[in-house]
């Protein structure tokens, strides 16, 4: 079904807002404007949706778990969250993290970005992958799914590799901890793609998944500005890959460089990959030109 915004916010109900302007600001992606009005009419809602699905699947697995006459605590939830670059998929993500952390039935809430399983740059160089970061070979899903399926399992703490956008690599001495937790969100633009034949994907892991959609020439309007601001920050950092794009490139050959990076690399693989797994999702927010969610469309079954 589908709800514009004043009717999926209406289904708030009474679930409480307990961000702050300043809580926001720190889960807040660069140049993202999501606001609290956004957190109260989108993503209260959600919150509720999700810890009432939450709270029948660990019903589900008392019943059984009562059946088997065993007492092990149920497996975490998994949420799938996926999108283009440059769409706000990890504010979603970190929104979620936190307001999901607020309910008595499920205060342990794990995010875990996919940029982790990329390849390190030295294996995609000598796989001829440097133009296709992002595309599903880039990334080593078998450990991916062996993570998850792992986490699915019962594991009590998994070590997982970090990937930094700052060195536009994975960091090999870093490791990012996971603590079996009562939610884990898996947060990528590849999360829903399908499995190979006779293999396992990470979406057959998810209990609920979320594609956050806008129309292609907005997400590229995002991307050339975030990557600006990124040029203004981020990027004036001397160990940022991206260093000279602040000190040596003039403004418009850092927005002809983005400009092309978009349309060679994230747009096509937009099209071609993370588009056509829209339909897989549970729920479907659709953002408009400010970034302002509009419509939700949500998978009664
Ligand atoms: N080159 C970069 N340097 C520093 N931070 C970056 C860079 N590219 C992206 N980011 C940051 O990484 C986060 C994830 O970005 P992305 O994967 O494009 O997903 P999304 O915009 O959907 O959250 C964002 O918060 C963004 O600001
Ligand atoms: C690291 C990314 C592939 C996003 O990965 P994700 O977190 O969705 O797994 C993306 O931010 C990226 O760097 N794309 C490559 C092209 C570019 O520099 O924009």
């Amino acid at each position: 079904m589908e709800l514009d915004r004043d009717a999926w916010a209406a289904l708030r109900a009474s679930t409480p807002l307990s961000l702050t302007e300043a809580d926001l600001a720190e889960l807040r992606g660069t140049t993202d404007p999501t606001s609290l009005e956004d957190v109260r009419d989108i993503y209260l809602p959600l919150s509720r949706l999700l810890n009432l699905y939450v709270g029948a699947t660990q019903q589900r697995h008392a019943a059984v778990r009562d059946f088997l006459g065993e007492t092990d605590r149920p497996a975490p939830f998994v949420i799938g969250v996926a999108g283009s670059v440059a769409v706000g998929k990890s504010t979603t993500a970190r929104l979620l993290r936190s307001l999901l952390a607020q309910w008595p039935n499920h205060p342990h809430v794990e995010l875990v970005s996919t940029d982790n399983f990329l390849h390190p740059n030295s294996v995609l160089q000598a796989r001829g992958l440097m133009r296709r970061k992002g595309f599903p070979e880039s990334y080593d899903r078998r450990s991916l799914v062996r993570f998850v399926s792992e986490m699915k399992a019962g594991a009590e703490r998994l070590d997982i590799p970090v990937y930094s956008h700052l060195h536009y690599d994975v960091i090999p001495e870093e490791r990012q901890t996971v603590h079996r937790p009562d939610i884990l969100i898996v947060e990528g633009i590849n999360v829903l793609q399908p499995a190979t034949a006779g293999r396992l994907a990470v979406a057959d892991f998810f209990d609920f998944s979320i594609y956050v959609d806008a129309k292609v020439g907005n997400i590229r309007n995002w991307y050339l500005d975030r990557f600006l601001e990124l040029r203004r920050t981020a990027f004036s950092d001397p160990r940022s890959y991206f260093h000279h794009m602040a000190t040596t490139t003039p403004e418009d050959e850092a927005l002809e460089f983005a400009s092309k990076t978009w349309r060679t690399i994230n747009e096509v693989n937009l099209v071609e990959n993370i588009q056509p797994t829209r339909g897989r999702a549970t729920l479907v927010l659709y953002k408009g030109g400010d970034h302002r969610v509009r419509r939700v469309r949500l998978r009664k079954t």
